[in-house]
């Protein structure tokens, strides 16, 4: 997406062989370009959300293991890049999935031959992951457009999405936001209930400064205040993205998402999920089999932000005698899911559904 005029993804090659990524540590307040030049520094910006979000994820450790094949493209060497990648984040099944593209591709190769290939692939997934979020934007706009139909003329169609699934959360497009720009751009009216997404605060930091930059009307709430919105006919339809979806369309996605699906469903407000195919694990069924990542309890403790002066910093909010939990993701089952929205058309959350849109995937 555009950053004042000027075109950004998440994640590019650069001149000289490094892999540029923007820091989203520091967002909203700073904007800095970091360079990863080996295989440590990619599994740092998985594992410290310098980088974060389902396909970003994916694509960074794409590039990652291009990264690692330089310095060692034996077998060896290749399976061991790919095991420190996939032990960074448990959750997002597109790191898994990246992982095996990757080493599908690599692996039949002479040695010699594959850190060139790998930054080919690498590129090429990241090409793919534009293509398919934009394709989700295609089909998520005439859901929106059709909500816009039974409104005034002029009368926004507000939407509730919940954590980060914009284009940060992705090479570009983001997958719930997709259908939000594309609906803005086409001059659908929109305006955005941003929730902030505690503790990592995703929404208030990073998907209220994209929606801001591209000039949609937003709102950041508290997480609390979604079902309220909801109960006073305020919400026209909720979208969020996925970390992993499985077989049968249990989501999972990021803490929180659940109490808005039944809060939604308490009210008859739609509950879209947006899904790129890279993020449907074919090999569960049951949500709850999913591994639930517990992060550390300083990211509750503890808040980041900027002084007055401009400087960052980090405030304690609990007592110091206080321990805190920081499960990272939860599972919406699927019955709390209006519709799956992907990039080959927009399905039930079942198993049928989904198979109708990937036979080749359900099958395999
Ligand atoms: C398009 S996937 C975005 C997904 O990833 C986020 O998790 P995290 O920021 O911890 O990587 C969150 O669950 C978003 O919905």
């Amino acid at each position: 997406m555009k950053i004042d005029g000027v075109p950004y993804r998440t994640i590019w090659p650069a001149a000289d062989g490094a892999v540029e990524i923007l820091d989203q540590t520091l967002f909203p307040h700073r904007f800095e370009i970091l360079r990863l030049t080996g295989l440590d520094e990619a599994a740092h910006a998985i594992r410290a959300m310098q980088v974060r979000g389902a396909p970003l994820i994916g694509a960074t450790a794409a590039y990652g293991l291009a990264l690692a094949l330089r310095k060692d493209a034996s077998d060896a060497g290749l399976a061991s890049a790919a095991a420190t990648l996939l032990a960074t984040r448990p959750t997002a099944v597109n790191l898994h999935w990246a992982l095996e593209r990757m080493k599908a591709a690599l692996a039949p190769l002479a040695p010699a031959e594959r850190a060139d290939a790998a930054w080919a692939e690498a590129a090429a997934l990241c090409d793919e992951d534009v293509a398919i979020n934009a394709a989700i934007g295609d089909h998520g706009l005439k859901i929106v457009e059709e909500l816009a139909a039974k409104k005034a003329p002029g009368e926004p169609v507000r939407i509730l999405t919940h954590c980060n699934a914009g284009w940060l959360a992705t090479v570009d497009w983001g997958t719930a936001t997709a259908p939000i720009y594309k609906a803005h751009d086409k001059g659908v009216p929109v305006e955005v209930w941003v929730d902030e997404t505690r503790p990592r605060n995703q929404g208030a930091f990073l998907t209220a400064w994209e929606l801001g930059r591209h000039g949609v009307p937003h709102k950041v709430i508290v997480d609390n205040a979604g079902g309220h919105l909801m109960q006073r006919g305020l919400v026209d339809m909720v979208i969020v993205g996925t970390d992993r979806t499985t077989a049968r369309g249990d989501v999972c996605n990021k803490i929180g998402t659940y109490l808005k699906a039944l809060a939604a469903h308490d009210n008859g407000v739609p509950f879209y999920v947006a899904l790129p195919s890279p993020t449907i694990d074919f090999t569960v069924d049951d949500g709850f089999e999913i591994p639930i990542e517990e992060r550390s309890g300083d990211e509750v403790s503890w808040l980041p932000g900027l002084t007055d002066a401009g400087d960052y910093t980090r405030v304690r909010l609990t007592p110091e005698t206080s321990p805190a939990a920081n499960p990272a993701f939860d599972v919406t089952p699927a019955r709390l899911v209006t519709a799956l929205v992907t990039e080959r058309g927009v399905c039930p959350a079942t198993r049928e559904g989904i198979a109708g849109l990937f036979p080749e995937r359900a099958a395999a």
